[in-house]
């Protein structure tokens, strides 16, 4: 077979150079003519090809497509990781560095078209009609394409959501102080900021519903109601409202000091409201995982590890009789294959030796079967099995599961740092936990390859970080 002529477009030659303008000064009869001359060769020489030559010049095309593909994928590969980086990056650009940039000459609360949040929809929605594009245009807020963007602050992050708040209401603000400062005088807290200008609706309805409560339910029903309404309500003065109805949450403490002692004079002391804080503090960490002082409430006095208790007593409460059910209905169902999976883990749990165990298979094979049996069978023998998943969804599908973001505190981009790590103290609930728990299951359903395994990298690093002089992960 004849050599292959070299490609002129990659060669940097003088004669090359040359031939590249010359052609390029070619009319178009003349390239017409140039690729017939060059059609007719390359028939004239295949025609002369024995079927070895062919078979290996097939053979090097397809060996040559095949890496330039791989090239291009690489490449799109790596472009598209660059551009993702640099979009979540943007995305996560702090808010407070967002009220910065923040235009103060411009006052957003008069113009009823600023929306918070989608903004970019908003002006591609608004370019459709001319009038509102002109306005557009002559607010000048930001640059460029999009009106500008606060970022949705949720109001569990609570000084950003109110100075958030007074960023979109408080016309003109010069500095953070100047956002504080309402009718002369400056406010410690964005709240208070807020509250003075009567922004934030006040806790009537709260102060009725717990008001009605207080009439008709008991101190523990009133304080789950009470943890309730400090989780997800976000009431603006939540310890006006724990000074108000205290005594009802804190009369069956009472009671049950004033039985203890054979005394009805008993009153209420400081020590019975920490203990009612105590358990609304309980309540509110399984709620939504933040200890009093993240609601607007005062800190019960206890030590900071007590709060490991109600993780612990999370993983302890499984009602063991259902367990048993479980175990008794399910055990004799195995499949041989879910049989030896089942005894081989059930060994490593009980001579406690450690180690990582993946699962999978096909969908509809038994896995979710096989894991809440294996869950149940520890829980059973009064130990801790920890059951985790990559999803809300999915944590539904296990019993007592929860998502591994939550349970591990796992930063939301951990394929994008390498050296990212759970945000779990040593004398954190969870952490004792982990060290107690006998096995951590963690289901991973429609995760990308990339995440599940860059979860699992930072799981467990922080799992040997929380068990260093403890036990092996
Ligand atoms: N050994 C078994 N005996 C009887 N039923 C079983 C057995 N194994 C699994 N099943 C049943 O088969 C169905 C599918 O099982 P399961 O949900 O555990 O599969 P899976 O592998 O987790 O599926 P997917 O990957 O789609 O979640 C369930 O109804 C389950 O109860």
């Amino acid at each position: 077979m004849p050599p292959k002529k070299s490609n002129l477009n990659n060669a940097s030659s003088n004669g090359s150079r040359r031939k590249r303008v010359e052609r390029a000064q070619q009319l178009p009869e003349q390239i017409e003519t140039r690729n017939a001359a060059q059609r007719i060769r390359t028939a004239e020489s295949r025609a002369q090809e024995s079927q070895e030559q062919r078979d290996e010049r097939l053979q090097q095309n397809i060996t040559r497509t095949r890496a330039a593909r791989e090239r291009n994928i690489a490449t799109v590969r790596v472009l598209d990781r660059q551009r993702q980086r640099i979009s979540r990056s943007l995305t996560r650009a702090s808010f407070v560095r967002l009220a910065f940039e923040y235009a103060p000459d411009i006052n957003y609360s008069a113009h009823s078209k600023i929306a918070i949040g989608g903004m970019d929809k908003l002006h591609r929605q608004s370019t459709e009609h001319a009038g509102i594009h002109t306005r557009c245009d002559d607010l000048r807020i930001f640059k460029a394409k999009t009106l500008g963007r606060l970022y949705t602050v949720h109001p569990k992050q609570r000084e950003c959501f109110y100075l958030r708040w007074l960023l979109v209401n408080v016309p003109g603000p010069t500095s953070f102080e100047f956002l504080r400062t309402v009718n002369g005088r400056i406010f410690n807290t964005y709240q208070d900021a807020c509250r003075e200008l009567q922004l934030l609706e006040d806790d009537n309805h709260w102060d009725l519903t717990l008001a009605d409560a207080a009439l008709t339910s008991t101190p523990n029903n009133i304080r789950q109601l009470f943890a309730i309404i400090l989780t997800t309500c976000y009431p603006s003065q939540a310890q006006t409202l724990w000074e108000k109805y205290k005594n009802c949450m804190t009369e069956d403490i009472l009671h049950r000091i004033r039985q203890t002692n054979q005394c009805q004079n008993i009153d209420y002391t400081p020590e019975m409201y920490n203990e009612a804080l105590v358990l609304i503090e309980d309540v509110c960490v399984l709620i939504s995982n933040l200890p009093l002082n993240h609601c607007g409430m005062p800190s019960p006095n206890r030590p900071a590890t007590d709060l490991v208790n109600t993780d612990l007593q999370r993983e302890n409460q499984y009602d063991h009789g259902s367990l048993a059910t479980i175990i008794m209905n399910s055990e004799p169902l195995l499949t041989a294959e879910q049989k030896i999976i089942y005894d081989r883990i059930m060994l490593a749990v009980v001579a406690e030796q450690g180690g990582f165990f993946f699962l999978d298979s096909p969908g509809g094979t038994g896995k979710t079967f096989l894991i809440s049996l294996i869950l149940a069978k520890i829980r059973s023998q009064q130990k801790i099995a920890l059951a985790v998943a990559s999803s809300g969804i999915a944590a539904t599908l296990l019993d007592g599961g929860r998502t591994a973001h939550s349970t591990f505190k796992l930063p939301l981009d951990v394929h994008n740092k390498p050296d990212a790590m759970c945000n779990n103290k040593k004398n954190s609930g969870i952490a004792a936990v982990l060290r107690k728990s006998s096995i951590i299951i963690e289901l991973f359903r429609n995760t990308a390859a990339i995440s599940w395994e860059a979860s699992v990298v930072v799981e467990q690093d922080t799992w040997a970080d929380v068990l260093s002089g403890y036990k092996s992960p």
